[in-house]
């Protein structure tokens, strides 16, 4: 477990906790949690019998607070039912319910649901709850909850709510008063890149809370979240203590299903002892596992909880004893429903003679109250965790509650209504100590990104920077070079951070016959060599990864996460693209034909000439130039004039990863040099990525054989997009908000995935606009050498031009609702929102590649579909809505390359998101998908006659 101090294992013994767990039981097992009464514990039992039904009915809870009216609540639970499948009579029953005229009785359900759970926010409401749990008795701590943080506004809510709170609970008998505290929500930017300024900004709102508790000696006890944040929660926890050394209490949440929780309470032991004051420490299970789990397989991060729920519930046993062996120093509040769980505490304390007031168990509202009422009969003390909010805003909350409530898994369900008896209850959990999990083993996996919320992450990459720094002014020189290019910092203009001489039309037809008479050896290497070639290269690109991203966030100006992704997609492609060449090789056989042996095989093309963007200047160029490269072709890389120093690193590493140096040339030039070789006789496949411009005109050039051509060239074509995301009326707005901003705003609106065109449905707009506008303004606009500033100036003057010159068409087509401020020195735009836009309109029509967003209204969500399809291009499309039939209509309707619902629309990853556009947007095969590479070969079959006389031998 890696904590100093060794577990007291004889601190309880096994027949105490068992006598421990008879009382408790004898107790609470003779009545049931009211949840599980009446009609909504009907509804409930109903639902626990079928997981299909169960589903449905949180999908309705989710969606309830958006939804306007009655048919909509119909429409929504006819939607969720059909869709869970669900007949007979209880399919019946439900259809039958589904209709406009019974929605009163749907909300007024859900409403009671949300009411066994929250307590109303009202002096009334609040009052209520604490006089219920005085008759228990218990004490309380009251949780604000809400919604999803993500404006200054909602952050001073937030704050306010708690003020208030601290103000009514003496007045209602609560005195002193005890708050549970989110720290998230008090700032819409608590970002782990950040620690400093997110110490600033969620210390500026703490400030009068924490003035406040100390004037009534009130509790704070911090939630804990996602493990991501976790250490930036326990920094901001221990520096409260230094910050505000008053009358206050401080006390903190932490989770069981970490492995690593012991050394936090260590930390926390240490702490106390130098502070010489106890610190509460609330031991909950951990609540946010099925996420832990998705998220850490989502980004190949090592599982940060415990694979199993026994080792859990193993570990939380050994927490309760630690933490109620160091009673002097910490306060243990050992939260759980389990029986088992707390009657370990109750016997623990019993033997360690420990006073009611040195310890306590917690419960929340609304759960477990025959366990609850059984625990304070005990003469434990007990508090009750009372959430304080409305249903709307609850509704995350709520969801969570049911969950535990009804899940298979759950202690609850288990104890109330399948039965269990005492002796499954008390079975002690198998102590395995593993906490690993055993990754599937996949053909191809995406490489993690960087973790930043880690210290030494922040500083290797800090280091880094200071490193490349002082590689520079780079110097590229050519033999007669046509002209030379300063890279420059789009931050700080001035800043040069190199030059490279450019090449011209003369340099390129000398490249193309060096790769042309390369050509041959390098197409009979063994694909097995070329594979292990390709597939150093990512290695060394691993290896060197901080100081490649380095570079992008000096020269392209992408901030810290966005230069750390660019390099790992450029990594994944080299890797990808060498496994499926490994799939592709040697002779297939087609279809089984007696008498006849068909095979087909892939073989190199030629010379092939990558000509590739800024934007991602290592992924994007890396990939078509690996995927060229495996497949046996010899490349010429033409890299965009911004990039060319990043472009020079990329050359460096293949040719030290042991590529012949004529294999893969790189010529650094204008437009005119890749229009030389684009139009070359000898090349036989050009690979491009860019705007739709240049890429039609490729394509037409390419297509008009050159004098002496005897081939046609293949044409790889990638180009621009006028993307689009779809809100419906019933989109949950905190993760619309959320991807809108990151779609449109990220790398400053620079990528061809980037949301352009906001279209709103029906009444949505107002709510959404006025949330979205609100939440933009928070976003951090600096030079992206500074981890905080994640939102970075343009490439260049010509595209900062470019995005202010827009700007102003968008003032006479629409109405500007909001623009951000940005620095003067760089080349930056402000972020710029306009509504009122129209189809016909240039902002609706035009891909700007810069931090502006168009907003368009649509009466309904089939026309928004048609409104988001009526452009020329068709590469990214985005859907945020909960109704099935609409996102199935999105799927089969909304003819995009990539179409992501309710999540955002950049950031495809390797392998998992093909990417690439249909229409003007590209020519349709997707970079990082099976199809790819097959460009980049001929296909030969051959077909054989095995048949000899009537006799067909080895068949
Ligand atoms: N679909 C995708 O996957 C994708 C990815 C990234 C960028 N893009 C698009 O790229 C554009 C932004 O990048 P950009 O400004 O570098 O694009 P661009 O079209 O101006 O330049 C792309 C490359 O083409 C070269 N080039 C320019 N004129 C040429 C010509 N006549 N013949 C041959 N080569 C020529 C450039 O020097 C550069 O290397 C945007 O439109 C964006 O949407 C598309
Ligand atoms: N593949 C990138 C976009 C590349 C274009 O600029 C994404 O998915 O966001």
């Amino acid at each position: 477990m890696g904590s100093r101090y060794p577990f007291d294992a004889a601190l309880d013994a096994e027949i105490d906790v068992r006598g421990a767990g008879q009382e408790l039981f004898s107790l609470a097992s003779a009545r049931r949690p009211a949840l599980y009464r009446g009609f909504n514990g009907s509804l409930l039992a109903y639902a626990m019998a079928d997981e299909r039904l169960l589903a449905a009915l949180f999908r309705l809870i989710d969606v309830l607070p958006q939804l306007a009216d009655s048919p909509r609540i119909a429409a929504h639970l006819r939607a969720y039912i059909d869709e869970a499948g669900v007949s007979g009579s209880a399919g019946w029953l439900l259809q039958w319910a589904a209709r406009p005229s019974l929605a009163w009785l749907v909300r007024l359900q859900s409403k009671r649901l949300a009411h066994h759970f929250l307590a109303e926010e009202s002096d009334a409401g609040v009052a209520r709850a604490i006089a219920q749990l005085a008759r228990v008795p218990a004490q309380v701590t009251m949780d604000a909850v809400g919604e999803a943080v993500l404006t200054e506004t909602e952050a001073d809510t937030y704050r306010e709510r708690n003020l208030r709170l601290l103000q009514r609970m003496p007045r209602l008998g609560q005195n002193p008063p005890h708050l549970s505290l989110k720290l998230t929500a008090l700032t819409p930017r608590f970002d782990p890149l950040d620690p400093e300024g997110t110490r600033r900004r969620v210390f500026a709102r703490l400030a009068p809370i924490v003035a406040a508790a100390a004037a009534s000696g009130a509790t704070l006890s911090v939630n804990m979240e996602q493990h991501e944040l976790k250490p930036l929660i326990l920094r901001l926890f221990l520096d409260m203590l230094n910050e505000w050394p008053g009358h206050w209490q401080p006390a903190i949440a932490l989770q069981a299903y970490l492995p690593e929780t012991a050394t936090d309470i260590d930390l926390l032991l240490d702490c106390a002892q130098r502070h010489g004051r106890r610190l509460g420490v609330r031991l909950v299970k951990g609540a946010y596992w099925d996420q832990e789990c998705a998220w850490a397989a989502q980004r190949h991060w090592p599982l940060p909880v415990f694979h199993g729920k026994a080792e859990t519930d193993a570990q939380y046993e050994r927490l309760t004893r630690y933490l109620l062996q160091h009673a002097d120093s910490l306060h243990p509040a050992i939260a759980s429903h389990n029986l088992r769980s707390q009657a370990v505490a109750l016997a623990c304390a019993r033997r360690l003679k420990l006073a009611p007031t040195q310890w306590e168990a917690q419960m929340l509202y609304g759960m477990a109250e025959p366990l609850r009422d059984a625990i304070a009969a005990s003469g434990a003390t007990l508090r009750i965790y009372v959430p304080v909010g409305n249903p709307i805003t609850g509704i995350a909350y709520l969801i969570r509650r049911l969950l535990e409530n009804t899940a298979s898994t759950s202690i609850l369900r288990q104890t109330y209504v399948e039965g269990r008896g005492f002796e499954t209850l008390m079975a002690p959990p198998p102590a395995t100590n593993s906490g690993v999990v055993k990754e599937a083993t996949a053909v191809f996996t995406n490489l993690p990104l960087l973790d930043f919320s880690l210290d030494n992450e922040r500083s290797a990459f800090q280091s880094a920077l200071t490193e490349v720094r002082a590689t520079l002014p780079r110097r590229y020189a050519l033999a007669q070079p046509v002209g030379c290019n300063s890279a420059r910092n789009p931050a700080h203009p001035d800043d040069v951070l190199g030059t490279v001489d450019l090449a011209g039309p003369e340099h390129a037809s000398v490249a193309v016959a060096a790769a042309n008479a390369a050509f041959p050896s390098w197409r009979d290497t063994p694909v097995a060599k070329r594979v292990r070639l390709l597939r150093h290269a990512a290695e060394l690109m691993v290896a060197e990864r901080r100081a490649l991203a380095a570079l992008e966030v000096l020269e392209a100006a992408k901030p810290w996460r966005e230069a750390d992704a660019d390099v790992a997609e450029a990594v994944d492609f080299l890797r990808y693209y060498a496994t499926q060449m490994e799939q592709l090789s040697g002779w297939h056989e087609t279809v089984r034909f007696p008498g006849e042996d068909n095979r087909i095989v892939y073989v190199p093309r030629g010379v092939a000439v990558v000509i590739a963007p800024w934007n991602f200047p290592l992924a994007i160029l890396a990939g078509m130039t690996a995927a060229a490269l495996v497949a046996g072709n010899c490349v010429v890389m033409k890299p965009a004039l911004p990039g060319l120093l990043i472009a020079h690193a990329f050359l460096d590493l293949l040719h030290r990863a042991g590529l012949p140096a004529d294999v893969c040339r790189l010529l650094p030039g204008d437009e005119a040099v890749g229009a030389a070789l684009v139009a070359d006789a000898r090349v036989h496949v050009i690979a491009f990525t860019g705007s739709r411009r240049v890429g039609l005109q490729i394509l037409q050039s390419a297509h008009t054989p050159a004098p002496g051509q005897r081939h046609v060239k293949q044409v790889v074509c990638e180009m621009g997009g006028k993307n689009a995301i779809v809100v419906d009326e019933d989109a949950d707005l905190d993760d619309a908000v959320t991807g809108i901003l990151e779609s449109a705003f990220g790398y400053s609106g620079q990528k061809c995935s980037a949301c352009s065109r906001l279209i709103t449905v029906g009444q949505v707009h107002d709510r959404l606009l006025a949330r979205l506008v609100e939440a933009a303004a928070t976003l951090p606009w600096g030079p992206p050498e500074q981890a905080e500033f994640t939102h970075g100036p343009l490439i260049n003057e010509a595209a900062q031009k470019k995005a202010l010159d827009y700007i102003e068409i968008g003032k006479d087509e629409g109405r500007l609702v909001w623009q951000g401020t940005v620095p003067v020195q760089g080349w930056y735009a402000p972020p710029t929102i306009f509504a009122g836009i129209r189809p016909q309109h240039r902002l609706a029509c035009e891909e700007i590649f810069g931090p502006l967003l168009a907003v368009m209204r649509a009466p309904d969500f089939e026309t928004a579909i048609t409104m988001a399809m009526d452009s020329d291009y068709a590469l990214t499309g985005g859907v945020y809505s909960r109704l099935p039939a609409h996102l199935q209509m999105a799927q089969e309707s909304f003819h995009v390359g990539n179409l992501y619902l309710n999540r955002k629309i950049t950031g495809a990853r390797v392998g998992v998101h093909p990417f690439g556009g249909i229409k003007l947007s590209g020519t349709g095969v997707q970079a990082g998908g099976a199809d790819y590479l097959k460009q980049f070969l001929w296909s030969r079959s051959m077909s054989r006659n095995t048949m000899r006389h009537g006799f067909i031998p080895n068949e």
